[in-house]
């Protein structure tokens, strides 16, 4: 590729790449494997009122906030968007997201239904919805359980959730059976792939075409 070519093609908008499943379905899973082929591409970072589980870190994992904080967030209009999930409060901070896209970088949610909804009132352009679906519901549970990161009782309560989750699947633009998980990941890879090309969001296009015809 020419000098020429590589510079205009870096016009490009940020994608905002959406996965949503039940819990334990994988998307933490598979979104950590794309974003370690894909350095170019960055991971929003969630604020939640949940507990941090063992390993997970502050600012990396989620910002950890109380109850106080999250809803000081919500009246300054920090969050791109909120929502209540299980029983917890999680938003998306503006801020990071509005700066990765400004610089051309393609965002990775990994948010609920309700969060994606709200991304899609706001943003519907350059957002790439997929939703994550387990083989069968016998292992998403062992999936939770063999996370050992959930009391049992928090394990019931999202299995229980896990059929309203499932119920938004015709919301989004993708569906993955997450099966086994490289197979899972090829398509996503192939999903990112396809929508980085299409021809809305390559707005260096129009120029190259002009220059093209005209010999330049
Ligand atoms: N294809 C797969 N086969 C077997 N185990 C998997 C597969 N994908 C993910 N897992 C495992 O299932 C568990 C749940 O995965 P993960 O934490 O990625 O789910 P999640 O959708 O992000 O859950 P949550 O919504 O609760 O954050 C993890 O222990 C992970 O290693
Ligand atoms: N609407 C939003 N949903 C979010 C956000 N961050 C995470 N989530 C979803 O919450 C559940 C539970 O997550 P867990 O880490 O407690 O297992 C899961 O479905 C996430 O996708 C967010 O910012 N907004």
């Amino acid at each position: 590729m020419s000098e020429t070519l590589r510079t205009i093609k870096q016009s490009r908008r940020g994608l905002m790449i959406v996965l949503s499943s039940p819990s334990g379905a994988g998307k933490t899973t598979l979104t950590r494997k794309l974003l370690a082929e894909h350095p170019d591409m960055t991971m929003s970072v969630s604020g939640t009122t949940r507990a941090p589980r063992p390993g997970e870190r502050d600012g990396v994992d989620y910002y950890f906030l109380t109850k106080n904080q999250f809803s000081d967030m919500i009246n300054e209009d920090e969050f791109l968007e909120h929502a209540k999930v299980f029983d917890n409060f999680y938003g998306t901070p503006r801020g990071p997201v509005e700066t990765a896209l400004g610089e051309g970088k393609d965002v990775v949610f990994d948010i609920d239904w309700q969060g994606a909804q709200q991304l899609a009132e706001a943003a519907a352009d350059d957002l790439v919805k997929i939703f994550i679906l387990p083989p069968n519901m016998r292992e998403l549970e062992s999936r939770l359980k063999t996370r050992a990161q959930d009391s049992d009782s928090v394990i019931a309560k999202r299995m229980s959730k896990s059929e309203a989750e499932i119920s938004h699947w015709a919301e989004y633009d993708y569906v993955i059976v997450n099966e086994d998980v490289e197979t899972a990941l090829a398509e996503l890879r192939m999903i990112v792939a396809a929508e980085r090309m299409r021809r809305r969001r390559q707005l260096w296009l129009s120029g190259f075409v002009k220059s093209l015809i005209s010999g330049a």
